[in-house]
Order: structure tokens, then C-alpha cells, then sequence
């Protein structure tokens, strides 16, 4: 019988393999007439397989099913390169000509945005209309968020939100006389094809859906890295954290290949990884939180940080905040599933420091511990990082509960992720407090000992 394991270790096992073992319940959507179309038009271009279905599954909304089962190291889905959507397919296209004329080149991604927009538009001319069909209509990233939602993410993430927005409506009001150019293309006012709207659509489609696959730069184009292919049915597959793919275009077959490495049970769905990320990094780039993600976690910024640090000198404050922040220990402080961070702990250390004891900031930069009452101090103020952001997550909650109750579908959709995001940081948060109150009981008899003043 296999050793039962506790702890940490043991809880981060579990979790890995929750995306493959929970009850899930899958109806298939193949039928479907946008399917039926997507299938016989990738397969006049030369895609075979029929491993994989369109299936709808209760935890992750839609992705592919597993006909057969996948053995390790088995290919999952091999996409013939006509199938793929470049910037070589763009400029081969009708909007070829409008890009090798537009000076200062445009992006890879404004080219791949402006086909897709056209193609949207064009509707039943359109060469890629099977592909476009599929695509969902809106996505959750922040791009779409209002203020309102945007205030409810934790504040770690709504700078990285705010930041998004404003890039893709500075592309959009920094491409206007680009799209101006195409107007030959369109009998409609260019302005009206393309929108805001339509744009951010399109750079979501972009962002949350394309491969990696690096091209040759052409002249054509800026010298931004051309690095996306959209990759229909292939981009129907979902992200599992757990789960391990080998993932390249062959030069051999000249497909875009994804192999398994663990292999796949029948009927069950098919996963990819889309990369270790943390959930805020998924909810950012994706617009979708994993629950159980082993690489989550709570991020712990500046402000958060001197809310909760009984440092009563503001100088002494100051000083210390201003050294760690030469010394790059103010940025990528976290909670894990593992506790607090290194990073964290050593910069809860640092601000611990008495000023008699800053002769030794070389020592805690290296991890070492200055004394025990700052060890106190330093898992007493980490302890109540922990408060005030399970405080935050409590009330960003209730928040989100009342807005739900009078929300459109759309903006139901934008509050659920959050409120994913928000219950995963809980149960991380809940998890450290629960190992610093540990550590604290462990610290307890010399604190007994020795009436410290735990304020610097
Ligand atoms: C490449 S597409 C995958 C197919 C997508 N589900 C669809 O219906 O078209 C990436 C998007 O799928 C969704 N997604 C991927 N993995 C997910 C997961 N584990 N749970 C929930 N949504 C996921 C997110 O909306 C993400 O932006």
C-alpha cells in the first residue's frame, strides 16, 4: 500500500492531479454546424486526425475530448501548416498589398488583428469563416473590464488590468490611419469595421489563442517579434497545470504537432499547458483562473506591505523600504502553497532590523536569521500581511456577490473569474496563516522568556 503523505507536499500532489481526477461531466458538441464546417474545411487542407472531438465539460467550459486513449509520448494533434494562421497568411491575403505599402511597418500582432477583423466582417465571403465562427464572441480578460470590476482584483493585479486596457486602446487609436488605408477593401466607413471593439477582440483572440511559432522577419512588418500562429481546432484545447505537452512545428512533417508526455485516458478531456503560471498571470493573459494551481500565488505589493509593518519612525520607514527597493526585494514578494516566500520573509527581516542591527543587512540579504525577537517580528508582521489580505479577498467577495445579483450574462462571466481568483488566494492565504501560527507557537517559549517590544 502506498504511504499516505501529509503536509504540504502531499496537499500540492493533490492538487496537481485535481484536473484530471475530479467528476466531470462532458457532453460532445462535434454535431454542432459550426463544427461540422470547422472539420470539413480543415480537412481539405489536410488535417486527419479524428482523435480529438469538441466537447463541452463542466469545470472548464469548452475544449477537445479524447476519442482513444493517448499513450505517452503519442502525437495529441498534428495541424497541417495550411491550416495555420500567420502573418505570412495575412500578407499572402488581400490586405497584403495595403501592409507592404504602410509605412512605419505595422506590428505582426495589428496584422493578424486587421485580417481577423476583416475576415469577421467579410461573414460568408470570408475565406476563414469556418474558423471565425468558432471563436468566442467576448472574452474574460481585463481588457473587457470596467473600473468597477477592475477594483474588485486583488491590487497586486488591477495595475497590470488598467495596463492592459490601455494598450490595446492605444493600438487602436494609434492604428486609425492604417485601418484609414484599408478603406479600398470595404464599402462601409473603415471606422465603423474597425472599432475599439472589434479590435479588442481580435488582439484577445490573438492573445489568448495562438501558438508559438517563430517566423522570419519580413520587411514588411515591424521588427516586434513575430512569434503567433492561430491554430484552429488545435486552440480548442484547454490549459492544465499538470499536465505535460511537447509542443513545436515540425520542419519534417511541417504540422504543428502536440505530443503527450503522460498520455490521456479515453473519453476524458485533452490538455495542454499553456505554462507555469500563477492564476493572476492566467486571469491577465487567458481571462480564466485554474483552481488548485500548484504555481499560484498571493502576491503582496508595496502599499499592502506598509499597511501592515509596525514601523513607527517614518524616516526609519522610508529608508528601509528605499534599501530594498535598490537591492530588488520589493517587487515578486509572495505566498505560496509552500508558505511565505524566501524573498518575503528575508525582506520581512530586513525591515526588522533595529538601527543598531544594520551592520547586518548583508547577512539576512543571504538568509540568515538576526536574532530571535526579529524572527518574532518578522512572522508576526507576516502574519498580518495574511489578516489583511484574507480582509480584502472577504470584502472584495461580498462585493462581488451584490453585483451579481443585478448583473447582465457578460458581466456575470467577468465577476465569476474574479471571484475564482479570489477564493483560490483565500485558501492560500487560510493555508499560511495556519503554518505562521505554527512557526509562532515554535517562537513562543523565548518570547515567554523575554519581554521583547516587538515595534522597531
Ligand atoms: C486556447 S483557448 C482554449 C479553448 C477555449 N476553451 C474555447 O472554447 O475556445 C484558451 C481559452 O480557453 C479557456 N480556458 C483554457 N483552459 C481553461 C481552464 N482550465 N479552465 C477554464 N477555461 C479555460 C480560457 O478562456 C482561455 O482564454
Amino acid at each position: 500500500m502506498r504511504r499516505k503523505q501529509h503536509g504540504r507536499r502531499a496537499r500540492k500532489k493533490k492538487r496537481k492531479r485535481e484536473c484530471r481526477e475530479t467528476t466531470v461531466k462532458s457532453v460532445t458538441i462535434s454535431h454542432e454546424p459550426q463544427f461540422v464546417a470547422l472539420r470539413r474545411w480543415l480537412q481539405q487542407r489536410g488535417l486527419s486526425s479524428k482523435l480529438l472531438v469538441p466537447a463541452h465539460f463542466s469545470d472548464t467550459g469548452r475544449g477537445l475530448m479524447t476519442l482513444q486513449p493517448i499513450k505517452a509520448d503519442d502525437l495529441v494533434i498534428s495541424l497541417p501548416e495550411k491550416c495555420l494562421l500567420t502573418t505570412s497568411t495575412v500578407l499572402r491575403s488581400y490586405i497584403g498589398e495595403y501592409i507592404e505599402r504602410w509605412k512605419p511597418p505595422v506590428s505582426p500582432l495589428l496584422a493578424l488583428c486587421a485580417f481577423l477583423i476583416s475576415e469577421r466582417h467579410f461573414g460568408q465571403r470570408a475565406e476563414w469563416k469556418p474558423y471565425i465562427d468558432v471563436l468566442p464572441q467576448k472574452y474574460t480578460c481585463p481588457a473587457y473590464f470596467s473600473d468597477e470590476v477592475i477594483n474588485l482584483l486583488p491590487r497586486s493585479l488591477s495595475g497590470k488590468a488598467l495596463e492592459q486596457r490601455a494598450v490595446v486602446q492605444e493600438l487602436h487609436s494609434s492604428s486609425l490611419g492604417f485601418f484609414s488605408s484599408l478603406q479600398p477593401l470595404f464599402r462601409q466607413p473603415v471606422e465603423s469595421v474597425f472599432t475599439y471593439d472589434a479590435l479588442r477582440w481580435a488582439w484577445c483572440s490573438v492573445n489568448t489563442r495562438t501558438v508559438y511559432m517563430e517566423h522570419q522577419h519580413s520587411p514588411y512588418m515591424s521588427r516586434e517579434r513575430n512569434v503567433y500562429a492561430l491554430a484552429p481546432y488545435l486552440d480548442l484545447l484547454n490549459h492544465c497545470p499538470a499536465v505535460q505537452v511537447k509542443a513545436s512545428f515540425s520542419h519534417v512533417s511541417r504540422c504543428y504537432e502536440i505530443r503527450s508526455v503522460q498520455g490521456c485516458k479515453r473519453f476524458q478531456q485533452a490538455f495542454i499547458c499553456y505554462g507555469p503560471h500563477d492564476n493572476q498571470r492566467l486571469l491577465l493573459e487567458y481571462g480564466f483562473v485554474a483552481p488548485g494551481n500548484p504555481h499560484s500565488v498571493v502576491y503582496v505589493d508595496q502599499g499592502t506591505l506598509q499597511q501592515c509593518i509596525c514601523i513607527r519612525d517614518s524616516n526609519q520607514l522610508a529608508q528601509k523600504l528605499l534599501f530594498l527597493k535598490k537591492n530588488d526585494f520589493l517587487a515578486n514578494l509572495t505566498l505560496s502553497l509552500d508558505g511565505p516566500s524566501w524573498r518575503l520573509m528575508t525582506a520581512l527581516r530586513l525591515l526588522s532590523l533595529r538601527t543598531e542591527q544594520y551592520p547586518f543587512w548583508k547577512s539576512v540579504l543571504l538568509g540568515e536569521m538576526v536574532s530571535q525577537d526579529r524572527e518574532e517580528w518578522s512572522v508576526d508582521a507576516a502574519l498580518r500581511l495574511c489578516h489583511y489580505l484574507m480582509v480584502d479577498n472577504t470584502r472584495a467577495l461580498d462585493k462581488i456577490s451584490q453585483l451579481t445579483e443585478r448583473a447582465d450574462a457578460s458581466l456575470k462571466e467577468q465577476l465569476a473569474v474574479v471571484e475564482c481568483l479570489r477564493r483560490e488566494e483565500q485558501g492560500i492565504l487560510g493555508l499560511n496563516q495556519e503554518m505562521l501560527q505554527s512557526l509562532q507557537k515554535q517562537l513562543l517559549p523565548s518570547r515567554q522568556n523575554s519581554m521583547h517590544n516587538l515595534a522597531v
